[in-house]
């Protein structure tokens, strides 16, 4: 099933156990705007090369849309539009003041050097700028883009707009916010030590899978590993590493900064990639692409708790199957949290023109994830149901609730 017809189901599951009205949930399925733009830039060599960007903004009942920016080769308009649902449902499931959007270009960033990045994100700011904005629609990094990206969408919107360091988040520290870079990762494990709380379990001794090595991989490892956990396989999309003892991730890390891969590393024995999904483990984190668990697979998962740091990485099919076999799995729409709440406190500390100190966001970002898992439990109990849809019928009905406020009538 396609990233958007799955994320439409598990909407419309989410819909029919709140009860809501058959126009209204017309009205919530819709997106608000979708953009598409062509993208040609001179390349270092000076031919010219044409990129499709899409930006779709998919609901604002509860404020200013938010969302990545992806570059990526398999960026279309689908898997973008139900990208952009996710966020509607994942800021109102986190409780901060924001609606949902995503963007992306189809790109292969590996292929372009920095200067064509920058001109490629310079071009499609300069398409996109007039329907973003500090009040209606605030980008921020995801798959292929990072800081260094935000800064570029921050001085070109300036061009025409002023000096507007709210419009964008997951910038660099110097209009950016302590915390930030590290927060989606940072958020993972909060998410996951509320989860194991739940099971009288911590992180120290369990065992972890993790696949995707970039920001929210590398972030979630480093974090699990300095509190005990035994990260027992990684993978980038160079290959897989694993070792049963556990993987030095602090060295790890050194060598992926040093050679940008995984690849030659020597504490660790390569393996299959598709076997890392399959792995003897306790926890499994994907966090990379989307519908990376499917029927293929999902059967031969051993993992006892899955905890979606990348968005929809299980397909429908595959939550069934996990579903049966009694694996726990923790959905992206809480469990990723950590980065779009941040990029709040980043949107937050911009408007008041005041930086707070890290203690302080890690605490906020800490208080807000445990408050939403509790929230979600509740929506369990109340329902019925499990933590995917716990976690849908939380953010829907708060998304319903905005609406039918502002004035809908069936
Ligand atoms: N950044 C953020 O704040 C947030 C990100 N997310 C989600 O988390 C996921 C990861 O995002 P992020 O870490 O930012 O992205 P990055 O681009 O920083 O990292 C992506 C990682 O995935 C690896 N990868 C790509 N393709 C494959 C593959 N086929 N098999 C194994 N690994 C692969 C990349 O390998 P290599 O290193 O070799 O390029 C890289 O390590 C995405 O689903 C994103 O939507 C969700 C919430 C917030
Ligand atoms: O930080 C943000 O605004 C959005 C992060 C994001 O794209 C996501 O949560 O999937």
């Amino acid at each position: 099933m396609n990233a958007l017809a799955a994320t439409n189901r598990n909407f419309r599951l989410a819909s029919r156990l709140l009860g809501l009205d058959s126009k209204l949930e017309k009205s919530l399925l819709i997106p608000f705007r979708e953009i598409k733009v062509e993208c040609t830039i001179p390349k270092d060599d000076g031919t010219l090369a044409t990129y499709v960007g899409f930006r779709i903004q998919h609901d604002n009942a509860r404020g200013p849309m938010k969302g990545g920016i992806r570059y990526h080769p398999e960026v279309e308009p689908d898997e973008v539009n139900a990208l952009a649902q996710l966020m509607t449902w994942k800021t109102a499931v986190a409780a901060i003041p924001y609606g949902g959007a995503k963007g992306g270009i189809g790109c292969n960033p590996r292929d372009l050097s920095k200067s064509e990045l920058e001109r490629l994100t310079r071009v499609f700011t300069q398409k996109i700028h007039d329907l973003i904005g500090i009040h209606t629609d605030v980008p921020a990094p995801d798959m292929g883009t990072n800081a260094q990206t935000m800064a570029w969408i921050l001085d070109e919107y300036s061009k025409f707009h002023g000096h507007s360091p709210a419009v964008v988040t997951g910038k660099p520290i110097v209009s950016g916010s302590l915390g930030r870079e590290a927060a989606t990762g940072r958020g993972v494990v909060y998410a996951t030590e509320a989860l194991l709380a739940e099971y009288g379990k911590s992180i120290k001794g369990m065992t972890f899978v993790i696949q995707g090595f970039g920001n929210v991989g590398s972030w979630a490892s480093r974090l699990i590993h300095e509190k005990g956990g035994k990260v027992i396989a990684v993978s980038d999309i160079t290959g897989a590493l694993k070792n049963p003892n556990g993987i030095d991730i602090p060295e790890l890390l050194k060598h992926k900064e040093a050679t940008g891969s995984l690849k030659s590393f020597n504490g660790g024995d390569s393996m299959d990639p598709n076997e890392l999904l399959v792995h003897e483990c306790d926890v499994l984190i994907p966090c990379a692409l989307g519908g990376v668990l499917n029927r293929e697979n999902a059967a031969d998962v051993k993992a006892k708790f899955i905890i979606e740091a990348a968005n929809h990485p299980t397909d429908p099919e595959a939550d069934e199957i996990l579903s049966k076999k009694g694996v726990i799995i923790l959905p992206d729409i809480y469990a990723n949290a950590g980065g779009v709440t941040v990029s709040y406190f980043e949107w937050v500390q911009n408007i008041q023109g005041f930086m707070w100190d890290e203690e302080k966001v890690n605490q906020e970002l800490k208080k807000y994830m445990t408050k939403a898992f509790h929230n979600i439990k509740n929506m369990c109990q109340s329902h019925d149901c499990n933590l995917r849809m716990g976690a849908f019928t939380l953010g829907v009905n708060r998304v319903a609730r905005a609406t039918i406020l502002r004035g809908w009538e069936a």
